[in-house]
């Protein structure tokens, strides 16, 4: 017998939309608060959907892959036969424990029973690039998050208020989790110039003060199935040590419930970029609010995720392509497309023009400048409402900004009959 649940949250909006997780921890208390916060979520980011989320409680460790995606499609049935997925009803997603794969198991069961339909796919996101995925789904909660962060630290009189210099470049970070979230996210922020000095996995912890190479690392953990004995970087047994590391931005991206009363005052960190969902417990946020330390609330910080799975669901309902899904041939379409200009005008165009247009929008530029735009304009919202209410900090502001929303939306809708 395994346990499994599907709550939705609010359905202010439909589809109601939420990760799935596989985890042994799952329970209905958590899938419910999961489902609360893509509510609020959802609401911060301006993307119009309803809050949702769904649990299976296994660990995955113990099942071959033929067993999991029994369990995926059986999961599946009882969601079609209680009408609990489905492009206008209920849109799930990978979250912990589930990615690409289970989404195709997913999307394919749905199909079988679904003949005939011609927006099946918009079903579920997060699917594989073959099966109407969208390119960036994989990486956009940490491309999200690195955006967040960015914005975060590009006002320089609330980075003074931290002790802090403007910019991401040079900030030392830990990320806890180098799975999806803290993968990506580990990587995005490399790529603007911060130094990841630690990183935490359930086995082990690896630091290095000169920085630790993202990609070594991840490929090091998948060759050896352990984080720790990598090239110079110190081994930390205890891997929850690490956040209490001395550090700009700690990166909590593994599971919630990890800064709590009893580490909170031991924290070092300026600033907690929430990735993972809820890991900083109410309590500890008061502790680190009393301490000058900024938290970064999971309901926006780690919205990347549900905003590109909005733009897989948008391209899969209208069954279009948003540009060319591979760089070379949109790259080989747009000489053409340089030629055919220059033929039809008799111009010749100038070499930076040319450039121009030979680079194009595919399908990742599309999807990264969408996701940047929600992401910036997100954090705006919720900074100016902080200064405006003077909430003791940005968790509240972003409940404010949510919640007028979802209230905007039950007020204008009335009640029926
Ligand atoms: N995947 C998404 O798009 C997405 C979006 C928003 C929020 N989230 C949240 O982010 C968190 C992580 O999700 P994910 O999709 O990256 O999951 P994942 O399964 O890909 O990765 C989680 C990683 O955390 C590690 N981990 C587990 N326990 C740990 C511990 N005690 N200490 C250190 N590391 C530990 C695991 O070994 C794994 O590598 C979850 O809270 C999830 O709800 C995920």
């Amino acid at each position: 017998m395994i346990e499994a649940y599907r709550v939705q949250h609010s359905h202010h909006k439909l589809p109601t939309k939420g990760g799935i997780r596989y985890a042994e921890t799952v329970n209905e208390d958590e899938v419910k608060a999961l489902a609360a916060l893509m509510s609020y979520k959802c609401a911060v980011l301006n993307v119009p959907f309803g809050g949702g989320k769904g649990g299976v409680r296994i660990n995955t460790s113990k099942y071959d892959s033929r067993t999991l995606e029994r369990i995926t499609r059986r999961y599946t049935m009882e969601l079609i036969k209680k009408n609990f997925i489905g492009p206008a009803q209920d849109v799930p997603a990978p979250d912990y424990g589930t990615g690409p794969r289970e989404m195709a198991w997913i999307y394919s069961t749905y199909q079988e029973f679904h003949p005939g339909s011609i927006n099946a796919a918009a079903c579920v996101t997060g699917k594989p690039l073959t099966q109407s995925g969208i390119i960036g789904r994989n990486e956009a909660t940490g491309l999200g998050l690195m955006y967040g962060l960015r914005e975060v630290c590009c006002f320089r009189e609330d980075m003074q208020a931290l002790g802090l210099s403007p910019g991401l470049e040079g900030k030392r970070v830990v990320v806890q989790g180098l799975g999806n979230v803290g993968y990506h996210s580990a990587k995005f922020l490399q790529e603007q110039g911060a130094i990841i000095i630690g990183i935490a996995e359930y086995e082990g912890g690896l630091f290095d003060e000169n920085g630790l190479d993202v990609d070594a690392v991840y490929h090091h953990r998948r060759a050896t199935k352990s984080i720790l004995n990598f090239g110079r970087a110190r081994n930390i047994k205890n891997s929850r040590e690490l956040l209490e590391w001395d550090c700009d931005i700690l990166v909590p991206a593994a599971l919630e419930g990890q800064i709590t009363e009893e580490n909170a005052p031991r924290i070092k960190a300026r600033i907690v970029g929430e990735g993972a969902n809820g890991p900083v417990t109410a309590e500890a946020e008061e502790i680190l609010t009393r301490r000058n330390i900024m938290v970064v609330p999971d309901m926006y910080l780690n919205a990347g995720g549900v905003t590109v799975s909005y733009f897989e669901w948008l391209k899969n309902l209208a069954r279009v392509s948003f540009g060319r899904m591979d760089r070379r041939y949109n790259e080989m379409n747009n000489r053409r497309l340089v030629e055919a200009i220059e033929k039809a005008s008799g111009v010749s165009l100038s070499a930076e023009m040319k450039k121009e247009i030979v680079k194009g929008a595919g399908e990742r530029d599309l999807v990264y400048s969408g996701l940047e735009d929600g992401m910036v304009t997100a954090y705006h919202n919720i900074r100016e409402t902080k200064l405006q209410k003077k909430t003791p900090n940005l968790r509240t502001a972003a409940f404010v900004v949510a919640l007028d929303r979802i209230a905007a939306n039950y007020i204008e809708l009335g009640l029926f009959p």
